[in-house]
């Protein structure tokens, strides 16, 4: 399997098959959504755009990266949303990077979006499809962040080689920058048991899949078979 690992910046052509990367948060907390029972995600391209399909949807659920704010029912935070019955709901999410990095290759034939929670379900689905060329968007920091870039690697490995284990990996996600930040405070709508929750690997037995749907990207689990369900925590 031929791999590369891109930031945001150096998408220039599309992909066939992109595996979007965000450990911390956004991907870590559309697992979470889905976990607690939502239907699907909407990627928005803006914070005016998440507004618009919330008064569009007045039963949708916006959720923005950083602090609350107004006309927002939820913030980043796999912590917070975690008690949140989201029962056949549909998210709207918008985020710094990661709904970023998924909008961007939307015209991939194949987009998962990912972090640790769902790796093992991520390299499955790229070793039953036997896939020649994978981009993986490393979204934070331009490609820089060694959270996503180790869950990108980790997941990389795991999908020609499964015996491979996320310890290594995960490490390199807690040092990383962002682990820093999200424990220091220096990110808002913060729970403190975001970086754990973060770092879990193959918490969710399903795969995230991205597709464009009457223009908007929408993101939606897709259970692999035989990927025992992390027990319940
Ligand atoms: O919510 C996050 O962790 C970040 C944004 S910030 O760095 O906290 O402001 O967004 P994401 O797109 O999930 O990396
Ligand atoms: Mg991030």
């Amino acid at each position: 399997m031929d791999t590369r690992f891109l930031g945001i910046p150096e998408l220039v052509d599309v992909p066939s098959v992109a595996v979007v990367v965000d450990v911390m948060r956004a991907y870590t907390v559309a697992a979470w959504a889905f976990g607690q029972g939502a239907e699907k995600i909407v990627l928005a391209e803006s914070l005016d755009e998440a507004l618009a399909l919330k008064a569009r949807h007045p039963d949708w659920m916006a959720l923005k990266d950083g602090p609350p704010a107004p006309g927002f029912d939820m913030v980043n935070s796999p912590g917070l949303l975690r008690s949140a019955d989201l029962g056949g709901r549909t998210v709207v999410q918008k985020t710094t990077a990661g709904t970023v990095g998924a909008l961007a290759v939307k015209e991939a034939s194949l987009v998962l979006c990912a972090g640790f929670v769902v790796a093992e379900a991520t390299a499955r689905v790229l070793r039953t499809r036997e896939s020649d060329g994978v981009t993986f968007v490393v979204t934070g920091e331009d490609g820089q962040a060694d959270e996503d870039l180790a869950c990108a690697q980790y997941i990389a490995r795991r999908a020609t080689e499964a015996a491979t284990d996320a310890a290594g990996f995960v490490r390199r996600a807690t040092e990383s920058r962002a682990a820093a930040e999200l424990a220091q405070g220096v990110r808002r709508g913060v729970h403190a048991d975001d970086v754990a929750l973060c770092l879990e690997a193959d918490r969710f037995p399903f795969a995230m899949v991205a597709t464009l749907e009457d223009s908007l990207m929408v993101l939606r689990p897709q259970v692999v078979p035989d990927l025992p369900a992390h027990p319940a925590g």
